[in-house]
């Protein structure tokens, strides 16, 4: 016999006393202000607004598990804190792009690798994290028994941290070189051969660097900074910084045509050969067929420095962005001779260009009694910004057809992101090649020198980092623009706020759009003129890149019919209306949501600060993707619940749900036992059925559903999970419960054959855990069927977690010997129990159940990165059961599985039930998929 541990038994007690149902009729309004692991042990993050990072975390889990000593607050580990203690805008409040100084830093750097170019320096550097994952009870239990392998892949382990990508200009250098003094980054570069440099600081540091002030300012850093500079090949670094970001980050390259931005799939197996073009001070192509393997075919001098040289004398300048968005209220008619100007008006038809082609660029002005002043500064700048990048795009599409190829990636700080320069180049590429040829476009467009000279210290273990490792995360920074923010790490959460506040003030003011007045010209060569629609954001690029973290422990999971074809969004926002009806019940929702978040936290005036600020953060994302969808990648609805979720633990709120979970589960372990013994009663066909209707009716349980919330002010738990099984009524809108049947229980001849291994992919805490998947676990057990329970690494919403199952397992196993033995075969339960309550016993062994992590914390499940424990579960596994709307509906609804599926839910709202199943709201979908 075992024992539940007395903390179980006491909450159990709690539970059964039904006035206390009573409480959850209402929103609670105070809460129980539990202890919660302070600041200080929390794994510090640092987002560094407007740098572009990559975060790399410990090999080991995308742990999420709370610290020893908190019950119920976990920490992300996947997402950045900021921190900006001591943290001031330097100079001009009012200025453009302030600088951001963070004083405290104290980042424990290990290596720094340099591209000093022309133009620009670009500085990749590594941080180290330390790691703080733990290892519980249910974990080493569940490694025994699946046998979860950590990181078999490598030899050597990838270090946590995060890659940070930060540029200075060439001609302040003096800048750069006071940034990693500052930072202290040339100490870690000990050995440029050793990987990791745990070794002690020698005499002879080296750092990596490329670029041509490589060899022109190695001189100066080495007595500046006493490092050497090891200088790696430019064009060597350029393909493997490319082939790197192309290989391991899923939404790196996309296309971007007539304003609009899609992000294309790479396959890894058919990347070459492909065109690289680098568009710096100067352009350099290069053919590219392998790793390591290519070939610099071609280049022109006319780039990024001429654009921004000529620019300057031209129009006065004083920066590049400002070039740039002069550029973009530009008219490059009063300065180009167009073909209509040479005949008169009249379109050149027999060679096929339009009066409007440019026919020369900057013609005009010979004809003309002009001074350089008589022309407007916009003009000169869209005309030279023209004139330079078709000029690119057709040298890129000449060199692509002379090698055959049909892939050309642009990169290089000349595209800063700017819709108009990428519109532009690529209209050349499809107008000389007839479509035949694709102009794509990098996000770390810049970088990728600087990155492939990162890659050349060995045994870093990026390499051969792999998509699903990583997980990329859009930080409250990323809506706002501007600010070169240096210097991590940024701890106190007061002070995090109030420059929050301050950084909203400001973000607000340089986000306001800016307007884009169509160029009235078209193009060279007779295409139409380039129409980049909507806000032109000079500056894009440098949000349009999250934090990317490794986790080297995710896996793709192996039940997944064709991971390749599989995407887990089932609503794809790129339909406006779609968008804005999704932005609009997450922004109704998010005064409940914050009332429940500063709730949760004892209501104290701290956390109604943080509230404030996670309803701002929030609210700006919304904002941010309403204006620009394609702002954070590929956009679905289960990436902006995620958001959600991530936004709130970015404002330390761990859980906001929590103690709603505790109540709902308290009063459903109370009915319990009557629930089970009136199963019991019935005939294994009627028993199926009411299982089946059980999980269905109380899915209706789901505090992110604005219409269940409303009724939940109605009645008890109880009530409504009464009145929602009165409704079942068969068929359901998707009912595929026959052959569901059919496969569990036989039919005439057939025997029943039960499955081997059952994954249950849980929902929602109280009634829709305890009194809907429990007693369904249960019969699986009860048949014969080993069955691991699937709950989130982290809280969303008011969705279970792995964390707590067991606890709630235990719980139930004092009603009931098939979960009590089962949960004892699984280890589950900690202590043996000493008083089994009721009389049911059973001789034979027990098939275990397990709780295991799906290595996520969001109300949807994306399946290409799931929990290592999850992808070793599913291993024997041969039933897979999702349950609710966000993991069997929004996510999953058309995913296909190596083995049996069914997918269960109520659909709690009205439009997803008429887009989905052409019905009605809480209706329900039992959709059942044998193996394909
Ligand atoms: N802030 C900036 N200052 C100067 N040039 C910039 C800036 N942002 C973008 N650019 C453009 O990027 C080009 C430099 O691109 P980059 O890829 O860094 O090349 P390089 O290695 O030659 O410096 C410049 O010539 C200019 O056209
Ligand atoms: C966030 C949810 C997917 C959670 O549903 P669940 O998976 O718990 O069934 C769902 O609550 C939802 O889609 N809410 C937004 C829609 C609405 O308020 O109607
Ligand atoms: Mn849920």
């Amino acid at each position: 016999m075992s024992r539940v541990p007395y903390h179980l038994i006491e909450a159990g007690r709690k539970g059964i006393q039904r006035e206390r149902e009573r409480e959850i009729m209402a929103s609670p309004t105070t809460e129980d202000h539990s202890p919660h692991i302070g600041i200080d042990c929390i794994n510090e993050e640092t987002q560094q607004i407007s740098e572009k990072d990559i975060v790399l975390e410990k090999g080991g889990e995308k742990d999420m598990a709370p610290l020893p000593g908190s019950s119920s607050i976990h920490r992300s580990s996947s997402r950045p804190q900021l921190d900006v203690s001591g943290a001031a805008i330097q100079g001009n409040f009012e200025e453009k792009d302030p600088t951001i100084l963070l004083p405290n830093q104290s980042d424990d750097i290990s290596h720094l690798a340099l591209d000093i170019g022309g133009s620009l320096i670009k500085l990749v550097y590594f941080s180290r994290h330390a790691d703080r994952q733990v290892d519980d009870r249910r974990k080493r239990k569940v490694k025994e028994r699946l046998g979860v392998s950590n990181g078999s892949r490598r030899s050597y382990p990838i270090l946590g941290g995060r890659l940070h990508f930060v540029k200075f200009e060439t001609s302040k250098l003096n800048e750069c070189l006071d940034f990693i003094y500052s930072k202290q980054l040339h100490c870690g570069g000990m050995d440029s051969r050793c990987w990791p440099s745990d070794a002690p600081q020698s005499e002879n540091a080296v750092i990596k660097a490329t670029g041509g002030g490589a060899y022109k300012f190695a001189d100066l850093f080495k007595e500046r900074l006493g490092v050497s500079i090891e200088k790696e090949d430019e064009m060597n670094c350029l393909v493997a910084g490319a082939n790197f970001l192309l290989k391991a980050i899923r939404h790196e390259a996309f296309t971007h045509m007539e304003g609009h931005k899609e992000f294309v799939q790479i396959d890894h197996n058919d990347l070459f050969p492909y065109l690289l073009v680098n568009i710096g001070s100067g352009v350099s192509m290069i053919k590219v067929d392998g790793d390591g393997e290519f070939q610099r075919v071609s280049g022109t001098n006319v780039g990024g420095g001429t654009y921004w040289g000529l620019g300057k004398l031209l129009t006065k300048c004083k920066s590049f962005d400002e070039l740039l968005e002069l550029s973009q209220r530009g008219d490059n008619s009063t300065i180009d001779m167009l073909v209509g100007d040479i005949y008169g008006g009249m379109d050149y038809s027999k060679i096929g260009l339009s009066a409007s082609t440019i026919a020369s660029s900057f013609g005009k002005a010979i004809s003309e009694n002009k001074e350089l002043e008589d022309y407007n500064p916009e003009d000169i700048s869209l005309s030279l910004l023209r004139m330079i990048s078709y000029n690119i795009g057709q040298i890129a599409y000449l060199n692509a057809l002379r090698f055959g190829l049909k892939r050309i990636f642009f990169g290089g700080f000349f595209i800063r992101g700017h819709a108009y320069t990428m519109d532009t180049i690529s209209f050349a590429v499809q107008f000389w090649s007839k479509g035949d040829a694709q102009a794509m476009f990098l996000r770390h467009e810049g970088f990728l020198g600087a990155l492939g000279a990162f890659m050349s210290y060995e045994k870093h273990g990026l390499d051969d980092l792999m998509v699903h490792q990583l997980v990329e995360r859009f930080p409250m920074g990323a809506p706002y623009i501007g600010g070169n923010v240096h210097g991590p790490p940024l701890g106190d959460l007061n002070e995090k706020i109030s420059w929050m506040e301050k950084f909203v003030r400001k973000g607000t003011e340089i986000t306001a759009p800016v307007p884009m007045a169509p160029p009235a010209t078209t193009g060279l060569g007779g295409f139409e003129v380039p129409s980049s629609k909507g806000v032109l954001r000079p500056d894009a690029s440098k949000l349009n890149v999250g934090v990317l973290h490794l986790v080297p422990s995710l896996e793709v999971f192996p039940l997944l019919a064709d991971p390749r074809t599989y995407e887990p969004n089932t609503i794809d926002l790129s339909d406006h209306g779609e968008l804005e009806y999704w932005f609009t019940v997450l922004s109704e929702h998010l005064s409940d949501l914050v009332d429940k978040a500063v709730a949760s936290e004892g209501g104290t005036d701290d956390a109604k600060r943080r509230g404030d600020a996670f309803a701002r953060a929030f609210s700006a994302h919304l904002a941010r993707l309403m204006e620009e969808p394609a702002a954070y990648g590929k956009l679905g609805l289960a990436n902006l619940l995620e958001l959600r979720e991530e936004c709130l633990r970015e404002f330390h709120f761990f859980d906001a749900y929590r103690t709603i979970k505790q109540r709902e589960n308290e009063a459903s372990l109370a009915v319990l036992p009557d629930l089970l013994l009136e199963l019991d009663s019935m005939t294994e066909d009627m028993r199926l059925l009411a299982l089946i209707e059980g999980v269905l009716a109380a899915n209706i349980f789901d505090w992110g559903s604005r219409a269940c919330v409303d009724l939940y002010h109605k009645g008890t738990i109880i009530e409504i999970y009464r009145m929602s099984r009165k409704k079942m009524q068969r068929p359901w809108r998707v009912d595929d419960f026959d052959a569901f049947k059919e496969r569990m229980l036989g039919s005439g001849e057939r025997k029943p054959q039960p499955h081997k291994r059952a994954l249950l992919f849980v929902d929602n805490s109280g009634a829709d855990i305890v009194l809907g998947m429990l007693p369904l676990a249960r019969e699986l057990l009860r048949r014969g069927t080993e069955v691991v329970l699937v709950a989130n690494s982290l809280p969303a919403l008011n969705d279970v977690t792995a964390m707590e199952l067991p606890d709630i397992v235990a719980e139930a196993a004092k009603h009931c010997d098939i979960l009590r033995g089962a949960a004892e075969a699984g280890g589950l339960l900690v202590d043996a129990m000493s008083n089994i309550q009721d009389g049911y016993k059973e001789d034979t062994p027990s098939v275990p159940l397990m709780v295991v992590e799906n290595g996520c914390g969001s109300p949807c499940i994306d399946l290409r990165q799931v929990s290592s424990e999850l992808a070793a579960a599913a291993k024997d596994a041969d039933l897979v059961i999702l349950e609710g709307m966000g993991r069997s509906l929004h996510t999953n609804y058309n995913a296909k599985f190596k083995c049996d599926a069914l997918k269960l839910a109520m659909v709690k709202n009205q439009r997803l039930a008429q887009k989905l199943v052409k019905g009605n709201i809480y209706d329900c979908v039992c959709r059942y998929e044998p193996a394909s």
